[in-house]
């Protein structure tokens, strides 16, 4: 083989140990629940990704807040639930920025974090990917990720509406769970085995997250 293809057969190997596939799943995860994991690990596997980066929401503008848990509760639950995967990890990022929670100012973090070789996938569900029109800066986020929309029972887009090419609709297996059932069913008295990760089950009730409307604290 002529030294010219060799050397691009090399270079193009580089370029590909360079360039990071990076996804991140942002969310509320009041609390995280199998069907957020699920998503995660069925992206993570279709796109290829390195690792998944779980990035709890701070102050999610766009929610009450007087009815959200506090960071710190949602943070740990986040860790609780992915510690056991190599492949996930969690980060602080929106809990320790001041201010309402923009997933532009994340993505532009994430990207300075990680430098140029990096390609990062946003991870959501039908539900949040239809409403992305109201989000922040919408035009610069297509710029700096590839969307990931994942099915989700009650919710399925098949037209996003949204930029050719920077958006993807993917199938992942179907899990009817819910972060506000998961606390309705705490409030009730019902149980939440197997929605949850165990970790998260024993977190709730040594706790006591949403035995009622009593806050923990709001978002921070
Ligand atoms: N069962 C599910 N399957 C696929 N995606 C999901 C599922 N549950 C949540 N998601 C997605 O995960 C992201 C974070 O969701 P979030 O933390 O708000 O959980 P939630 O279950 O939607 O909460 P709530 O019931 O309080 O609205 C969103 O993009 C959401 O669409
Ligand atoms: O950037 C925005 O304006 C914006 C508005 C609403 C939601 N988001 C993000 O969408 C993700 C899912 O949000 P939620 O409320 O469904 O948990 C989470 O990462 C939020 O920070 C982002």
């Amino acid at each position: 083989m002529p030294d010219e293809v060799t050397n691009m057969a090399g270079d193009n190997v580089q370029n590909a140990r360079r360039t990071r596939r990076v996804g991140v799943m942002g969310g509320t995860f009041d609390p995280i629940h199998h069907g957020h994991l699920v998503a995660a690990s069925e992206v993570a596997h279709l796109f290829h990704l390195d690792e998944v980066v779980f990035v709890p929401t701070g102050r999610p503008w766009q929610k009450d807040m007087s009815k959200v848990a506090s960071a710190e509760h949602r943070y740990l639950m986040t860790v609780i639930a992915t510690a056991e995967n190599p492949q996930f990890r969690v980060s602080r990022m929106e809990i320790d920025r001041e201010g309402p929670t923009y997933t532009i100012d994340t993505l532009r973090e994430m990207r300075s974090e990680y430098g140029p070789g990096v390609s990062l996938f946003f991870i959501t569900g039908a539900d949040a990917l239809g409403a992305i029109l109201s989000w922040r800066n919408v035009d610069e986020m297509f710029d700096l990720a590839h969307f990931v929309g994942c099915n989700r029972p009650g919710h399925r887009l098949t037209d996003t509406g949204l930029p050719d090419g920077k958006v993807s609709l993917v199938e992942v297996p179907a899990l009817a769970i819910s972060s506000s059932e998961c606390r309705e069913r705490v409030r009730k008295g019902e149980p939440i085995w197997y929605l949850v990760p165990d970790g998260i089950v024993r977190y709730v009730n040594k706790t006591g997250l949403y035995l009622d409307d009593r806050m923990t604290g709001g978002g921070h």
